[in-house]
């Protein structure tokens, strides 16, 4: 049996009480964090709660070289990952995996930063369009810096149906987390490459910490949000789209956005 928990968004005591109890009877407990992590915690305090040893996977054991699976044949596995285990991974590939080698999968859920998002800012889910990753940029072979402009078309696209774009930001081993302030300027570069102009001028959102006892939620201008200190990681961005007054007000009163955002709200 292979159960697939979420651990939730920040410390050890996120996990729910099913994903505890099922930990506690797991023969072996395996984790990955590089999908996303829990900033409030470490390996240690969760093996102190769950009283067991948590052996940490590499991208390169779960995606590439998941042997370890074989012995959910006969043992009961349990697979940990921050948030909610099938939001924003490739986890579903491991499931078929499991599930081609007979062995029997089972999900606990754990909330997610696609649903946390919603929660802090008052903007309502329904109004979202496809989410975008912005990844650190890299040296081409020729020493050339590569930003990728798929989030900032996933941005544009978006915009123009009026739609809200959560904006997810790298973990990188080498580079770190990427920060709000990098992202906005990592999307103006693009921009100012294309001589477009979605972002100017636009509403943005920047969470850090959600799941936190204060988590940080800051509305503004792309211009003013860029400098703005959001404190430790993890940092998620929303460039929302057409505003309904209840979002424009919640994201006044909850997030201390101007008050021009009530103005263009419908
Ligand atoms: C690839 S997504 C994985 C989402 C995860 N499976 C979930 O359900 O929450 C990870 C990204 O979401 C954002 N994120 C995750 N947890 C967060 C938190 N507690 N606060 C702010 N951003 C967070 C960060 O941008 C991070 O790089």
């Amino acid at each position: 049996m292979l159960t697939f928990i979420g651990l939730g968004l920040f410390d050890e005591y996120d996990i729910s009480l099913k994903g505890l109890e099922a930990v506690r009877e797991a023969d072996l407990v395996y984790a990955e964090f590089y999908t996303s992590c829990l900033m409030g915690t470490n390996l240690e305090k969760m093996e102190k709660l769950y009283g067991k040893r948590v052996i940490l996977l590499s991208r390169e054991d779960v995606e590439q070289y998941p042997n370890w699976l074989n012995e959910a044949r006969d043992r009961n596995i349990c697979f940990l990952t921050g948030g909610d285990t099938m939001v924003s991974t490739t986890h579903v590939d491991l499931r078929l995996r499991a599930e081609k080698l007979g062995i029997e999968t089972n999900l606990i859920h754990g909330a997610s930063i696609a649903s946390a998002v919603s929660g802090l800012t008052g903007l309502q889910n329904y109004r979202f369009g496809k989410s975008a990753s912005i990844p650190h940029p890299y040296e081409s072979r020729r020493g050339t810096r590569i930003i990728s402009e798929t989030p900032y078309d996933i941005i544009k696209q978006n915009t123009e149906l009026g739609l809200h774009t959560l904006v997810f930001l790298d973990i990188d081993k080498e580079k770190g987390y990427m920060t709000i302030n990098t992202a906005l300027e990592l999307l103006l570069e693009v921009e100012g490459k294309r001589g477009e102009g979605v972002m100017r001028g636009t509403a943005a959102v920047g969470i850090a910490r959600a799941g936190s006892e204060k988590p940080m939620v800051k509305a503004d201008y792309v211009e003013n949000l860029k400098s703005f200190d959001f404190g430790n990681p993890l940092h998620i961005l929303v460039i929302p789209g057409k505003l309904h007054f209840l979002e424009a007000e919640a994201l006044v009163k909850l997030a201390q956005g101007p008050m021009g955002f009530m103005e263009k709200a419908e």
